[in-house]
């Protein structure tokens, strides 16, 4: 298996509904903070720098979210990435969040490189290519069951 890149988050009070569960807008904005922490620990370029001085963003074409149980208050999940797409443009991150090692949330999201003025897709960049590839998985994984 391809290496995981790793990160903690917090759930806080202002991210849970009435029922005390994270609100899942909340999880996708959560899923965005660990795609930024990924550039920063583990490519070595801050997104914002990606977006202001090299003109390169990664906007969501596709999102398959399993909320499979719920995060809450007080949670700091471990936010496990793992790349299982890695095309011309396109590039595929799978996020696991984990509480108590018991899987949370299980999201696979789609993400093109485009050139920010004109939204054209471009090629990933070698030297991102390279640490997308690090975290490359091996095979397709086991997927849940999404009840579909
Ligand atoms: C992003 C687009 C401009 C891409 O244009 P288009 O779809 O026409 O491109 P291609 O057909 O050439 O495909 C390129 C590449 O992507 C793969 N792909 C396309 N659609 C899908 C899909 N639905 N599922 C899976 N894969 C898909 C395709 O196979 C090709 O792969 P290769 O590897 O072969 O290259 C255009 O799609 C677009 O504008 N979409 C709307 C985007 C949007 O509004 N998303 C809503 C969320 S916004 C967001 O999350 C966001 C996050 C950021 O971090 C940003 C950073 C900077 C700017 C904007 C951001 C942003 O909006």
């Amino acid at each position: 298996m391809g290496k995981i890149f790793e990160c903690q988050q917090n759930v806080r009070f202002g991210h849970v509904d009435p029922a005390g569960i994270a609100y899942f807008p909340k999880i996708y904005d959560f899923i965005h903070e660990a795609f930024e922490e990924l550039w920063q620990l583990h490519v070595g370029e801050r997104y914002y720098h990606l977006l202001q001085e090299k003109r390169i963003g990664f906007p969501l074409v596709h999102a398959d979210v399993d909320f499979v149980r719920p995060l809450r208050f007080g949670d700091r999940p471990l936010v496990r990435i793992t790349c299982f797409k890695l095309g011309r443009s396109s590039l595929g991150l799978r996020y696991e969040y984990r509480v108590d090692d018991q899987v949370c949330v299980d999201a696979r999201m789609t993400t093109v490189c485009v050139e920010l003025d004109s939204l054209e897709p471009l090629e990933i960049p070698a030297a991102y290519r390279t640490r997308f590839e690090a975290i490359l998985e091996d095979a397709p994984p086991k997927r849940r069951d999404s009840r579909a």
